[in-house]
């Protein structure tokens, strides 16, 4: 699924400094199932919001942002919700995880909607990323690099075509962002899928072949 941005300039971004002489000057990008992109750029200049554009949950922004050759804008709730479940998976910078449930709980619920992971792969998967234990603790108890890493494991809770990453490594230390990343990685080639994911400019653990820098 292609994601095409034409001139796209967030409102909150408009009277920004940076804006004038950066990726926000011409807002242009085409994002093809071909590749991988990191998003790389200091703090508040945009990675966030950008992210929120492409997943559907913002549209206060100038341009167009365009999927398959449908301005975002004309889609419906219900198609949006059937991105959502089917094509774009998403970890956000700020996880909305359930504190009060329990590491396989929050992906429980998720995963009944989908179907998509047997509870033997959600324990391998668990296993993998070092939380393994923490599947049964509550996730307002989890460190918060383990709840990251719970928060990727939901990810891979449905179908995707899309994984959008935001910053998702921030709280993890080097040796585990790369068990993560790794994972990450190997979870896109085997679905055939693709991951957008932004960091700031001192780090780089998921090395992906485009590089947009705002
Ligand atoms: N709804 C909004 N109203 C006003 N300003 C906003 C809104 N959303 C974002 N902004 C502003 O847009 C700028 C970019 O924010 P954003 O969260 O996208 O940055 P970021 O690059 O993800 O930063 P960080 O690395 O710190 O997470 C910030 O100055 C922020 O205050």
């Amino acid at each position: 699924m292609k994601l095409a941005l034409s001139g796209l300039l967030p409102y909150p971004l408009e009277e920004m400094t940076h804006a004038k002489n950066s990726f926000w000057q011409h807002g242009s990008c085409i994002f093809t199932p071909e590749n991988n992109y990191e998003i790389i750029a200091s703090s508040g200049r945009g990675k966030t919001t950008l992210l929120n554009v492409l997943f559907g949950i913002r549209n206060d922004y100038h341009g167009q942002f365009i999927i398959e050759d449908i301005p975002a804008n004309n889609l419906k709730l219900s198609d949006w919700a059937h991105i959502r479940t089917h094509k774009i998976s998403s970890v956000f910078q700020g996880l909305r995880l359930f504190r009060h449930l329990t590491g396989k709980q929050n992906i429980d619920i998720k995963n009944r909607l989908t179907g998509r992971l047997t509870d033997q792969q959600i324990k391998n998967l668990a296993k993998t990323l070092g939380i393994e234990q923490q599947m049964s603790q509550k996730a307002g108890l989890m460190s918060y690099g383990q709840q990251q890493r719970l928060a990727v494991l939901r990810a891979f809770a449905q179908p995707f075509e899309w994984l959008l990453l935001d910053e998702p490594f921030s709280h993890l230390d080097p040796v585990t962002a790369q068990i993560t990343a790794d994972l990450i990685r190997n979870e896109c080639n085997v679905r055939s899928a693709n991951f957008i994911v932004t960091r700031l400019m001192s780090e780089d653990y998921l090395q992906a072949n485009e590089e947009i820098i705002l």
